[in-house]
């Protein structure tokens, strides 16, 4: 299935980091998403239910980063990724999570998932 919904440039608040300063602040993540859906069904009833909601699916991520505290930006894509696929039934998703203010010299660093869930 080559249909996506997408979100784009979502921007998260989070604690999050490997140092002991990066436990007591906040830091901005940047989020793509790519969502695999079938658009025929939706476009068929023109019914947000039968879809994936960009909006839902934005609160719930922004939710998401400020409830939850790891120090690797790899376990919270992971966990992350994990949640959102039980709760929207995701059919398969590609993540980018950047940390745009970790490495002074660099624009971004960050991580990039692909996965697909059996449901
Ligand atoms: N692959 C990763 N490398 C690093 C991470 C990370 O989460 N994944 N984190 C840090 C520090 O927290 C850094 O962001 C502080 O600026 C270093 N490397």
């Amino acid at each position: 299935m080559s249909d996506l919904v997408f979100i784009e440039g979502l921007k998260a608040k989070a604690v999050i980091g490997v140092y002991d300063w990066e436990k007591i602040i906040q830091q901005d993540l940047l989020l793509d998403l790519e969502m695999e859906h079938d658009n025929r069904l939706p476009a068929a009833t023109d019914d947000l239910s039968k879809t994936l909601d960009y909006e839902a699916i934005s609160n719930y991520i922004l939710a998401y980063c400020l409830e939850h505290q790891f120090e690797l930006i790899e376990t919270l894509a992971e966990r992350l990724l994990t949640d959102l696929a039980a709760t929207f039934q995701l059919q398969a998703v590609r993540l980018v999570l950047r940390k745009p203010a970790a490495v002074a010299a660099a624009d971004a660093v960050g991580v990039k998932l692909y996965r697909r869930f059996a449901h």
